[in-house]
């Protein structure tokens, strides 16, 4: 075999992509950037030149492209997009899209096979549509994740993945940020052979000469139009895409500049497609939604970087089993997101009837999964075999970690922690789900060697992605990096927090909620104030947020934080003053709003008469300026006091890092991922401003809205909010 030497202007060897030509004639050229193979300008310049190398040479007949060491390619570096990029690389881009993939690639006088391993994802994959064909793994990832990032497809993917799999699939695949397997890819056609891993190479050569010797067909993607709906019927999916979006996300424009190049290349051809896609990319990577963005990704990729633990060279440990101690319906979510992460899961009950009604909660959860297509046959039923419903401690002997998710009755933990110690073996990880015991007392009955850790999952359904570890006295830096291995393994992101009423998420959502009924009782109003919030971007207004969570467990948690935060806490009556009168959320189908059978909130003219009634407690009178406020005035009375809150964490060290708030306000509270999070989007509101702001309403309604001392600091030296936070270390 012949490897590349010297590239074609006579320098070193070009390591990031590597040319070799076989004795059969074809040239496999490898992405060579290992582990993700990641994509710049420079590497699809590179990837250019080696693909002109092998189309000059004589004895090349044919090309594979590959990536190196198990991965296609996951695409474009991140880093290039979000407004730092230089503008030679903007323009580059739409050059490479047009020049390269489709002039010198697609357009090759040599078949071109996509050999596709692993992770084929935005850049990375859009080579491989345009390559002549695709052979891949059964397992391998292939997506089009840009629109996560503020902007869309920009190597062609919005023009050849509609001409490869039509269009209804390909907006699910684009507009969703859905990934598939090798296997779908090859049901829709969208890969046109499967391999396993160890033939995939040769089956790709042989692929490439067989088109070579016309036995197989010499595809151009980008000139298909079998796979495109007739013109009416495309502009009817369109619109109701454009219409979805508008209803989901109206603040966001990039989805929707993605379906209009989308139809842009139907209704005037691939290739003007191609330059509008262009343009749009060069327009896209500049905005603030993108900035935002990119900001989360890195945020998300950095909340398992802990210094002092994560550097300290441990490894994970590996937790196959767990236990559950079930005592509520999310211990049966707890189970379902394990299980589906192939973990043998037990789940332990006090009596036959309970454990019962979990098991099957479980394996109806595993069955809508099944049925609406997100797990195959195999999986649904090798998930079942995983799960086991127990009454006694017998089986937990191997088990890695335990769960605890009892009744928050301090006694009743303790005992359970107790009864744990004795029949769990000394590695076994204990881990407590409450947010209301104090995870320092209760473990007081066990081995004082025994450790505890926090593992706090969030109930409801809009806050599935996030996962607190909460790091007590009692938790080494090995439990941090296990748990941090296993939240990711079950597909949440985890944030270490310190072990405080609240940890990080519910700390900054009771602000959030106690702004929003300060001020109704001061004479705003319930809905234009939900309504500001959630044309903001928040996923839910504090008013909706209260009625999805029981405000039973909503109230418990209420007299903690007052109980903890005296000074800072708002005290109002209207919780209570609902629940006499049974209106308690969703559950319940009255609570702010009121609920018809399929979950739809409707506005009720009733409230007033409770809030007349708290107001009348408090003795508060109405401030007839809140009956006239801007939405914009409203979303900062509501969202600064959060931010204040967030402000007294960075300074009490309770995260690891300020951007772990911007994670935990995204993926916990809602907040709108293209605003950046909570700490990033106060950067571009500014601390003076916020500072000032809250001053003056502490001067109108009292000291919860006061700066705590930390803001009123960065907001005298006009410094952004965040920075880095020195974190107190665990006694272990
Ligand atoms: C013009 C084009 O159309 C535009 C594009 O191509 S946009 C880019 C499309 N690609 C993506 O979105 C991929 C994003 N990445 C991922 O989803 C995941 O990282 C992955 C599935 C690729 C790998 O996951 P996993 O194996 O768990 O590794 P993970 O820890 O996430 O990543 C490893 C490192 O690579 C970095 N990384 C991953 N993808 C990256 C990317 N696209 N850009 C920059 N850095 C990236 C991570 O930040 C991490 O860095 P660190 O070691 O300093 O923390």
């Amino acid at each position: 075999m012949e490897k590349q030497r010297r590239t074609n202007d006579g320098k070193s060897p070009d390591r990031k992509i590597l040319l070799e030509v076989g004795e059969n004639g074809v040239a496999v050229i490898t992405i060579n950037r290992p582990p993700l193979n990641l994509l710049s300008v420079d590497v699809l310049l590179s990837l250019k030149e080696n693909i002109e190398e092998a189309m000059r040479k004589d004895n090349v007949k044919a090309i594979v492209i590959t990536g190196s060491r198990g991965n296609f390619s996951a695409g474009f570096d991140v880093t290039a997009f979000g407004g730092n990029q230089q503008t030679k690389t903007q323009s580059e881009l739409g050059f490479m899209s047009i020049e390269f993939i489709t002039d010198t690639l697609e357009a090759a006088r040599k078949p071109i096979v996509a050999a596709v391993e692993g992770l084929a994802l935005g850049g990375g994959f859009e080579i491989a549509l345009a390559c002549h064909a695709r052979i891949s793994t059964s397992t391998s990832k292939l997506g089009l994740p840009e629109l996560q990032y503020g902007i869309l497809p920009g190597l062609g993917g919005t023009q050849r993945l509609p001409r490869l799999v039509g269009l209804p699939k390909s907006l699910e695949m684009i507009l969703m940020s859905k990934r598939v397997s090798g296997e779908e890819a090859c049901n829709m056609c969208l890969v046109d052979a499967i391999s396993p891993p160890d033939l995939l190479l040769g089956s790709a050569c042989q692929w490439a000469l067989d088109i070579l010797e016309c036995r197989r067909p010499w595809l151009i993607s980008l000139c298909r139009t079998d796979r495109l709906a007739p013109l009416a019927e495309a502009r009817k999916l369109l619109h109701s895409a454009r219409a979805q979006i508008q209803k989901q996300n109206p603040n966001v424009i990039h989805p929707l500049v993605c379906i209009d190049v989308i139809e842009h290349g139907i209704l005037c051809g691939p290739r003007n497609g191609l330059w509008k896609e262009a343009e749009a990319l060069h327009e896209l990577r500049q905005s603030d939604s993108c900035r935002s963005l990119v900001h989360v990704f890195f945020a998300k990729q950095s909340t398992s970087k802990i210094p002092g633990i994560t550097d300290m060279g441990l490894l994970p440990r590996k937790i196959n089993k767990v236990a559950i101690l079930c005592g509520s319906l999310m211990s049966s979510r707890i189970a379902t997101a394990l299980v589906l992460a192939n973990h043998y899961v037990i789940m332990k009950y006090i009596d036959q009837n309970s454990l019962q009604n979990g098991v099957d909660r479980v394996k109806a959860n595993l069955e809508g999964h099944f049925k609406e297509g997100r797990m195959t046959q195999e999986h649904y039923k090798k998930a079942c075999t995983l799960l086991k419903g127990v009454l006694s401690y017998d089986s937990f002997k191997d088990v890695d970690l335990v769960i605890e998710d009892v009744p928050d009755i301090v006694s009743l933990k303790q005992q359970s922690f107790a009864d744990l110690d004795e029949c769990c073996l000394p590695h076994c990880i204990f881990a407590s789900t409450t947010c209301i015991v104090n995870l320092d007392w209760i473990g007081e009955k066990m081995e004082p060697c025994r450790e505890i850790v926090g593992i706090h999952f969030f109930s409801a359904p809009s806050v599935t992605d996030l996962l607190e570890v909460v790091r007590t006295e009692r938790t080494s830096p090995q439990v941090i990096v296990d748990l941090l291995n296993f939240g990711r393994r079950i597909q949440r992101t985890p944030i270490v927090v310190q072990n405080v009423t609240g940890f990080a998420v519910r700390r900054m959502c009771f602000p959030y909620l106690q702004a929003a009924m300060l001020f109704v009782e001061h004479g705003a109003d319930v809905y234009q104030i939900d309504k500001a919030l959630t044309s903001f971007g928040m996923k839910l207004g504090p008013f909706r947020m209260i009625d999805q969570d029981r405000f039973q467990s909503a109230s418990v948690r209420d007299v903690k934080f007052l109980e903890t935060f005296p000074d800072t806490s708002y005290k109002s009556n209207l919780i209570p003053i609902m629940m006499k009168n049974n209106r308690e959320g969703e559950s319940t189908f009255q609570g702010f709003y009121t609920y018809n059978d399929k979950g739809e909130a409707s506005p009720d003219p009733e409230i007033s008469k409770y809030i007349e009634m708290a107001r009348s407690m408090s003795g508060i009178t109405i401030k007839s300026k809140l009956a006239t406020l801007s939405d914009g005035e409203i979303v900062e009375m509501i969202l600064f006091p959060a931010l204040n809150e967030a402000c007294r964490m960075i300074s009490e060290a309770i995260i690891v890092k300020s951007s772990d708030l911007d994670v935990a306000s995204v993926l916990g509270m809602g907040f709108p991922g293209y605003r950046g999070g909570i700490i990033f989007w106060s950067h571009s509101v500014g601390s003076t401003y916020i500072c000032s702001k809250l001053e003056e309403w502490s001067k109108e309604y009292g000291e919860f809205f006061k700066p705590c001392a930390y803001l009123v600091e960065r907001a005298s030296k006009r410094s952004s909010l965040g920075m880095q936070i020195k974190q107190a270390k665990s006694p272990l």
